[in-house]
């Protein structure tokens, strides 16, 4: 059965002190509500907290993340971080291709792809983002256009690898204005997603991934959302911010 994933982006939010309070929060309840084994928890904090509150998180159904990698393993890349560094303050998750970064940094699908080698080499869990414009969807190329994210940053992995990345469906105009996209379109997206995922590596393949829902998921849509057959789960920005919350969003499944 496809893992049930709950992943809080905190984004570039929260002092050290606000973070390990919110983090603290987040892990007792988790620890005491959540019951179901199947479903995992990522927190995906800012890289200079990883190393502190990674030993903070005493049980396995909270997983240590960061929001972004680079893909060389060391070396003169001032200002930039590494998977076996992240890896080495217990990071299990790693966000990349999240569109304000392929917005504001310019990431390219191809650069992307480096990071999932880097990560799956490492043999840490890719939350690969995909997601369209609203032009895009306007204009009626959406799907096309995210099909070929996929393609362009996962088809070259081995059906080995690719069961080990979890897709993360963020369609742009949803992430933090409070629209959400309907449970029939990311139904329909995630359905697009999973079908392309089987047109390369079968049905058989296709069926193990979870693929998350971001944008502008909180405590009152994520069980509708969640309930669709092909959402998995979410990738959760502002929601993420407030442990009550969160955790009930985890318990949505
Ligand atoms: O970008 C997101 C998560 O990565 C979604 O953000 P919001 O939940 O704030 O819309």
């Amino acid at each position: 059965m496809r893992k049930k994933i709950a992943a809080g982006n905190w984004k570039m939010n929260k002092t050290f002190e606000e973070g390990q309070i919110l983090l603290s929060e987040v892990v007792n309840m988790v620890k005491d509500e959540i019951v179901n084994p199947n479903v995992q928890v990522v927190l995906c904090v800012p890289f200079p907290y990883l190393s502190t509150f990674g030993k903070l998180i005493d049980t396995p159904k909270v997983s240590l993340g960061a929001q972004n990698c680079y893909p060389k393993a060391s070396g003169a890349y001032t200002g930039e971080v590494s998977v076996p560094m992240l890896q080495s303050v217990g990071v299990g998750h790693i966000i990349i291709g999240h569109s304000e970064r392929r917005q504001y940094f310019n990431e390219s699908d191809a650069f992307v792809a480096e990071k999932v080698n880097a990560i799956l080499e490492a043999g840490l869990t890719p939350i690969f983002c995909c997601g369209e414009t609203l032009d895009q969807r306007n204009e009626g190329i959406h799907f096309d256009f995210v099909k070929g994210q996929l393609t362009n940053s996962l088809f070259h992995l081995s059906a080995d690898d690719l069961k080990k990345v979890v897709i993360a469906y963020e369609p742009i105009w949803a992430i933090g204005t409070g629209v959400t996209a309907s449970n029939d379109q990311a139904q329909e997206m995630h359905k697009v997603l999973r079908d392309h995922l089987a047109s390369k590596y079968g049905a058989e393949v296709a069926e193990e991934i979870s693929i998350l829902y971001g944008g502008s998921v909180n405590g009152a849509n994520a069980q509708e959302l969640f309930a669709c057959p092909d959402v998995d789960g979410g990738l959760v920005g502002g929601a993420s911010l407030k442990s009550r919350e969160f955790v009930n969003i985890a318990k949505s499944f």
